[in-house]
């Protein structure tokens, strides 16, 4: 078995690794690792919660003792909570050092971010817009040094999601020295790995944990059938349930909009359980506040986005509920992974309605899992059903009365004009093709109708009379 001795590292290092209670290199440590410290590029794949973080943070620390300057590694990552959890990871284990980090997020103030960056930090990790956004608009950031660029969550910066980060990592890749070490992981590499080839051009080293399944095995998947109408209820009776069994407990619940984030936050506080939010219409402070209120439990249940289905690691959670089946088997296995991390136990639960059936099949075929169904009283589902929709829809009414929509809105036409989109042609645009579309279903009704008539005219003309018969 391999010792991060064997795998070239140094003492202090090894005994830094051991204080944050990491003795042992997983997989992923053990085969990345040397090919790092050797200078190779490396895409790294495995699964959820296998420590790629610590992967590529202890060969970069080691290397920057050898020849500490600043800016020596640039990490990527799609996510702002993302960037301060990896940024931790480095703060500890490069705390003998005095390794200096720099995050650059959007959300927070650019003129300290600016302050800092000229101060030149070890590491830099950024989130590609507001690190894109600096470099377009300031000589200060000075990136054409560094020895090391990582890309965490490497596929999702490359795909073509709601966000895309594209356009960023053009300006980012050309502010980059083209000699340097390309680092890139996530659980879901393969899917992109063309397009990631091509930005670690230096002989990368591929290693992916070969494994039918594609979630770990530590992690119980179930799945509750229900009407969309009795959903919440069963939401509620889950919630309720691991609240009377287990005294330690915390659960992340992903849903598909900021909206019904909200709107179940609201409903479950309102029925007196410990609930915080997480999507992307919060203000970025209150993100972390949340996040850090959830981290140390005084908040049990989470109910996020997918801005949270990436990349965090929290070991408490031992449940994850899908609201809503992802449409996405990629996303599911991010979302699942948020528990059962390291080696520890976790359930996740899917709720899914007779429209999402077709869901299920495809996540079962990538994960290469068959999901199992969690028994449910339904009679006690029953018991509670009028209340939680009562309770959720006098939510709904009172999140109206806020500006909520309007917000939207405001951060629609925002995100269009950073896009370099024109936001009042862009809705004149929407309107023309809801317009189009509105007529095509009159026209399609006109004529459903029309031959609905011909055919009960036909009829008619062909029933025999009594006098025929
Ligand atoms: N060698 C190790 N031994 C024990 N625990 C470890 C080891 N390496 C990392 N860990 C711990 O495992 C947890 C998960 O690690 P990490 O967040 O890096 O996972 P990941 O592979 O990046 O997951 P994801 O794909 O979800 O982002 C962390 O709490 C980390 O401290």
């Amino acid at each position: 078995m391999a010792t991060f001795e064997s795998l070239g590292l140094c003492e202090w290092l090894i005994q830094q690794c051991k204080q944050m209670g990491i003795s042992r290199p997983t997989p992923v440590q053990e085969n990345c690792i040397p090919a790092i410290l050797e200078g190779r590029d490396c895409m790294g794949c495995a699964k959820t919660g296998s420590g790629k973080t610590a992967a590529f943070v202890l060969p970069v620390v080691q290397k920057l003792s050898e020849d500490p300057y600043g800016v020596f590694c640039l990490v990527l990552t799609p996510t702002r909570e993302l960037a301060y959890q990896i940024a931790e990871q480095f703060r500890a284990l490069g705390k003998p050092l005095g390794l200096k980090d720099c995050i650059i997020v959007g959300g927070m103030d650019m003129v300290t971010q600016g302050l800092e960056l000229s101060k030149k930090p070890h590491v830099v990790v950024a989130t590609p817009g507001r690190l894109a956004d600096h470099i377009r608009s300031s000589d200060t950031v000075n990136l054409n040094r560094i020895q090391f660029l990582i890309l965490d969550e490497a596929d999702r910066l490359l795909e073509q999601g709601c966000t895309d980060f594209t356009k960023d990592l053009e300006v980012i890749l050309s502010a980059v020295p083209a000699k340097r070490q390309t680092l890139l992981f996530s659980a879901t590499l393969t899917d992109t790995l063309q397009q990631l080839q091509s930005i670690a051009m230096n002989r990368p080293f591929f290693w992916e944990h070969k494994s039918d399944v594609r979630t770990v095995e530590e992690l119980d998947q179930r799945f509750i059938l229900t009407p969309e109408k009795v959903k919440d209820a069963y939401l509620v009776h889950l919630i309720q349930k691991f609240q009377d069994e287990h005294d330690d407990w915390s659960i992340i619940i992903f849903t598909n909009t900021c909206k019904n984030c909200q709107i179940l936050t609201m409903m479950l506080r309102e029925l007196n359980f410990p609930t915080i939010s997480l999507h992307s219409m919060m203000k970025q402070r209150q993100r972390f506040a949340n996040l850090a209120k959830f981290k140390s439990n005084v908040f049990k249940i989470l109910i996020a986005t997918d801005v949270a289905a990436r990349g965090l690691d929290i070991p408490t959670v031992q449940v994850v509920i899908n609201h809503n089946t992802p449409g996405l088997p990629k996303i599911y296995i991010h979302r699942v992974g948020r528990t059962a991390r390291a080696g520890r136990n976790g359930v996740s639960i899917t709720l899914v309605t007779q429209y999402d059936i077709h869901l299920i099949s495809a996540i079962e075929e990538q994960t290469q899992v068959k999901l199992k169904e969690f028994p449910v009283e339904e009679k006690e589902v029953l018991k509670i059903l009028t209340q939680v929709n009562v309770t959720r829809r006098q939510c709904e009414i009172r999140l109206e009365s806020t500006d909520f929509d309007e917000k939207k809105k405001i951060n629609k036409r925002k995100q269009m004009i950073l896009e370099g989109k024109d936001p009042d042609l862009e809705e004149k645009r929407k309107n023309e093709l809801d317009k189009i579309s509105r007529n095509k279903k009159k026209l399609r009704g006109k004529n459903q109708e029309s031959l609905q008539n011909k055919k009960e005219k036909n009829k008619t003309n062909a029933k025999p009379t009594e006098v025929d018969s």
